[in-house]
């Protein structure tokens, strides 16, 4: 008996050898002669030693991958294991190939948007194919500009209540850390907007904000899986501590998303929509009908919901924390910023800003842009690419899984300069746009799986930027030290501290 189980053994033990030397020779056949720093690649781990780096994804992580950057300037391997390699694009020429098509993400054994779906399922940002095409179809009216247009009123209401909770720090002469306060900001913006559901979430006295405080545990575990092959499997993963916690995390945003349906459902039940010019996003959903009269299963729904929910909130939290914490750190900006700012609040009738008041602030804008490409807020993207691409001398094959690395392409020095680490707004003048590759600065992707909510986007950081600009000036606090850390959006490992003194 004993015999047989050894024989067993032995066999599973060869097979599993065996079919990990032939992974191993073909991968390595496959990307043979790719540009790659072997130097910084241990004969086993590959890059994850620097993936990992004290445990977490971090600043040593964005330091590497820019010294590589500098020197592939188009794309590099990145090694996962032995068995596992990554081709990282970092150039607009290379990018650009997989960009323009509609390429699906990798949602194979151990690629990282699997790693999502509990929580995502299958919504726009995950689907893809002909799921993909058709909620893409079905969601693009809600971003119409004249259904964006009266939400400025909401942004300006929801920066107010920020502008009330920093208010309190400033009081104490206390610096305050401007992620969370933002996060809320942001929350509470696409919770009126696209579900017309209004919250508390900004209230300080509530003390936590257990939807925020939850998406940021799900976020950082899914990128930190997405670096522990010994997790991939979903069987061993979810009897784990983490992976049991990361289920009951996605089981409680769930019941958020679930109860913002629900209310509403109902709301619509008394609603004559006939009567309505445009609906909203959570509005399109409930009463979507394919030509067969069917509508979207519920499950469908929640995806989109959730969706929606986090790439509403976290990305913006993200984009608007850090431009902040540029400003900060630039004053000279900061104050141009606030007398361009001052001069065009003074010259509307309301003394408010409306929609088309917003493109007049150039000069916050130029700030915008180049805070989003100096902090990259959603840092990196995977691909699969259906067809074969040519990057220099090199062919990556069909069904390999691309990484679009954002932040590597807005640090990369034959793009931007020797000086890409510095906050330059004059990068994004008129004249210097105009001489842009359209390829070379991509915040919110490109192409046809570009970001659904960039308009949307782009008014909010700009009204809450400038509601807050126009009652403060921040200042660094010098005692926090301000370190980035990667999850699917870019966030700060202990936050970010501001002074704001009341202008
Ligand atoms: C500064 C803010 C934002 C940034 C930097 C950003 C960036 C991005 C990027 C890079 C992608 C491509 C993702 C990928 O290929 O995996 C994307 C897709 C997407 N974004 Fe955003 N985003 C922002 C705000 C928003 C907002 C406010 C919404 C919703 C209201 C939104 C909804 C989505 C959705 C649904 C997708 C998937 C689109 C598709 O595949 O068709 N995003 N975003």
């Amino acid at each position: 008996m004993a015999d047989i189980f050894i024989l067993g053994a032995s066999t599973i033990l060869v097979l599993v050898i065996t079919h990990l030397l032939i992974k191993i020779i073909k991968v390595k056949y496959t990307f043979w002669g790719f540009p790659e720093s072997i130097y910084d690649k241990h004969w086993l781990l590959g890059h994850l030693p620097h993936i990992r780096h004290q445990g977490y994804l971090g600043q040593h992580f964005l330091d590497k991958i820019i010294e590589w950057t500098e020197k592939y300037p188009t794309m590099f391997l990145l090694w996962i294991g032995p068995a596992t390699a990554r081709v990282v694009l970092n150039h607009p020429d290379s990018l650009k190939q997989i960009l323009r098509t509609a390429d699906p993400k990798p949602v194979g054994y151990g690629q990282a948007y699997r790693h999502g779906i509990p929580w995502l399922g299958e919504g726009l940002l995950i689907a893809g194919g002909a799921k993909w095409k058709r909620s893409r179809r079905l969601l693009t009216p809600a971003f119409h500009f004249d259904i964006l247009k009266p939400y400025v009123k909401v942004y300006k209401t929801c920066a107010d209540q920020l502008v009330k909770n920093i208010q309190t720090f400033a009081d104490r002469k206390e610096s305050a850390e401007v992620f969370g306060l933002v996060s809320g900001c942001t929350l509470d913006i696409i919770l009126q907007c696209a579900f017309s559901y209004e919250t508390d979430c900004q209230n300080l006295l509530r003390n936590d904000n257990r939807y925020v405080t939850t998406v940021y545990e799900i976020a950082t575990e899914w990128t930190r899986r997405n670096t522990c092959p010994w997790l991939y499997s979903d069987l061993f993963y979810f009897n784990t501590k983490m992976g049991k916690q990361f289920k009951s995390h996605c089981d409680y945003v769930h019941t958020v998303a679930d109860d913002i349906i629900a209310k509403r459902r109902r709301a619509l039940e008394d609603a004559d929509l006939s009567e309505r010019k445009y609906l909203d996003f959570l509005d399109i959903l409930l009463t979507a009908k394919d030509g067969d009269g069917q509508g979207m299963s519920i499950e469908d729904i929640r995806s989109e919901v959730d969706t929606f929910l986090f790439e509403g909130h976290d990305t913006t939290a993200s984009a608007i924390s850090w431009i902040l914490y540029s400003l900060a750190e630039h004053p000279e900006h900061q104050m141009k910023c606030q007398e361009e700012i001052d001069r065009v609040v003074s010259e509307t009738e309301s003394g408010e800003l409306e929609w088309n008041d917003l493109d007049r602030l150039e000069y916050l804008t130029q700030c915008i842009k180049e805070g989003m490409r100096l902090h990259s807020p959603v840092p990196g993207i995977l691909r699969e690419n259906q067809a074969p691409i040519k990057v220099d001398n090199h062919v990556i094959p069909t069904g390999s899984c691309l990484t679009i690395s954002i932040y590597c392409l807005h640090h990369n020095p034959t793009v931007w300069g020797q000086d890409h680490m510095d906050f330059r707004p004059e990068r994004f003048s008129k004249e210097n746009v105009r001489k842009m590759d359209p390829f070379a600065y991509c915040p919110f992707s490109a192409g046809p799986r570009n970001c659904i909510g960039q308009n949307f986007a782009m008014a909010e950081e700009k009204m809450v930027l400038a509601t807050l600009l126009q009652r403060f000036t921040f200042s660094v606090d010098k005692t926090h030290m301000v370190e980035k850390l990667l999850a699917a959006v870019m966030r700060a490992r202990n936050g970010i501290k501001l002074f704001a003194s009341p202008r």
